[in-house]
């Protein structure tokens, strides 16, 4: 029967495109191979620039490793490839990898929408490759060459890194430590596959919003495979729920590493919900969880438990698990988030932007109103003409019926008004009724807009700046605009 129940979740999986095709398979192996070339050959160009001896630019390299749910085995068609570039001692972040390799890769046919991340915890450039988004971050080892599959645990790779390095390659080792911690790959790929696809309908995927995100759901995933290494997969699901339904939370989730001495005392916390990064006894996954998603977040381990402790019940379907979360029969008021800009290219900077505050306007709606439950998905409202991107929020029956909406506006956008470097764009907030909600946004199984965040948006009408190197003061590696973001290559690149 156990075997049963895990075949037809194998099946469902299937039927929900969860595991990807062949084709899909070889279209993102080519683009990793792609870029391993690319980044190649911009060592050695950057080798060139700092006129290193000949024999040191032939040994010059650099490579890319790739991490996240591509590097975990378990993405799909929707998801990125989150892909560090790990280059040699000459080349540096600000210069060589923002502007040399930024150019290079803007003038491949390949690559569309590329914006930088600079002031990220990890800096990274973000882009499409073949129609396929990239996550690129930056490490600098302190050797000439970079093996293909550079081993990261090595310590002569990881002498002298400097700390941005050290954090770009956390995502990489944290990966790598969890597929070697787990008994059974095969089984805790299938298992986070169908957490993910859980997370994603039951609207507790995202971490911007203030739910769990990849990394969250891997390890936790991890953590019951651990704790059951003969499990099957239909029981593995079901020991999932059950474990985090009853967790004794803010006890932090910690992988068992035989490689590292366990944690007598783990450190103090204030996250509500610690998952400790693998690897890192100090270090926890970041997160935005507040009051009303750690709530959200126990509600739906709690209903998967109730739904998979009897796997042997004779109605048992799998589908039920995976309904999509029925906002407008839970909610009877939502917070909307109209967030709109002139031009389509600037809408992903604004939008990112504003994403990347939200932690502040759920603070604020939990003060004023009470519970509030920050709906990932995103929406567009054709009945606009500018590019916009619409989000609903559910209210939880507060401590009043009349939201001080304009306080909350207030305290939002003295919020988003500071740092911001892109042209601003617009928002509004405003209280609904459910019944007030457009059909779009009432129909909860239909399909979203799913955009990725992104900041910085090049603007192509500020006057162009040439950027020297500093190795080698007559050549221009690139021009900027007058916002301090790369632009077009110069002829040299
Ligand atoms: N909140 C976080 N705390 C720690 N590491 C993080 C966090 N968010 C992202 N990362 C690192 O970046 C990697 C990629 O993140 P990303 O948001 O692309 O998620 P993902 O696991 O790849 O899922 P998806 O399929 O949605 O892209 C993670 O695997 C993790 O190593
Ligand atoms: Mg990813
Ligand atoms: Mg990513």
């Amino acid at each position: 029967m156990e075997d049963e129940r895990s075949r037809s979740l194998l099946q469902l999986m299937m039927t929900e495109g969860l595991v990807p095709s062949k084709e899909e398979e070889e279209k993102r192996e080519i683009v990793i191979s792609k870029l391993k070339n690319i980044v190649m050959a911009w060592a050695k160009r950057v080798a060139w620039q700092r006129r290193l001896p000949k024999q040191d630019i032939a040994a010059s390299s650099a490579t890319i490793l790739t991490y996240g749910s591509y590097g975990l085995g378990v993405y799909n068609s929707e998801s990125d490839i989150d892909a560090l570039c790990v280059g040699p001692y000459f080349a540096t972040m600000a210069e060589d990898f923002f502007i040399v390799l930024y150019n290079m890769l803007k003038n491949r046919l390949e690559v569309s929408e590329i914006h930088c991340v600079k002031d990220a915890k990890v800096p990274l450039m973000r882009f499409k490759f073949d129609g396929i988004s990239v996550d690129l971050p930056y490490a600098q080892l302190k050797v000439l060459s970079v093996p293909e599959n550079v081993d990261i645990f090595n310590p002569f790779f990881l002498r002298d890194i400097d700390e941005t390095g050290w954090k770009s390659l956390s995502g990489v080792r944290a990966n790598k430590r969890i597929c070697q911690l787990v008994p059974n790959l095969e089984k805790f790929q299938a298992m986070l596959r169908c957490v993910k696809l859980w997370a994603k309908r039951r609207g507790v995927y995202g971490n911007l919003n203030g739910f769990l995100g990849g990394v969250h759901l891997a390890i936790l995933a991890a953590f019951v495979c651990q704790c059951d290494p003969n499990g099957s997969l239909s029981s593995l699901i079901s020991n999932f729920y059950k474990t985090y339904a009853f967790w004794t939370w803010p006890t932090p989730v910690v992988l068992q590493d035989g490689m590292l001495q366990p944690t007598v005392n783990p450190i103090k916390t204030p996250l509500s919900m610690p998952i400790q990064l693998p690897c890192s006894p100090y270090e926890y996954c970041h997160s935005n969880i507040t009051k009303s998603t750690f709530y959200k977040i126990r509600a739906e381990f709690l209903r998967g438990h109730n739904l998979t402790k009897d796997l042997w019940k004779s109605d048992f379907d799998w589908h039920n698990i995976f309904e999509p979360f029925p906002y407008t029969k839970k909610y009877t008021r939502f917070a909307k988030i109209f967030v709109s800009a002139c031009q389509q290219d600037e809408l992903g900077d604004w939008v990112g932007w504003i994403k990347s505050r939200f932690r502040c306007l759920l603070f604020k709606l939990e003060e004023v109103q009470g519970l509030c439950d920050p709906n990932p998905a995103e929406y567009i409202d054709m009945d606009v003409a500018e590019p916009n991107v619409v989000f609903y929020w559910g209210l939880q029956p507060g401590k009043t019926n009349n939201i001080d909406i304009e306080s909350v506006k207030e305290d939002f956008w003295r919020n988003i008004s500071n740092g911001y470097q892109g042209p601003f764009g617009r928002i509004e907030l405003s209280i609904l009724q459910a019944s007030q909600l457009p059909k779009y946004a009432q129909n909860d199984t239909l399909t979203r807009k799913g955009t990725k965040a992104c900041w910085k948006i090049i603007d192509y009408n500020q006057q162009r700046i040439p950027v020297y190197s500093r190795h080698l003061p007559q050549y221009v590696v690139g021009y900027v605009s007058t916002n301090g973001d790369p632009e077009y290559p110069s002829a040299g690149c």
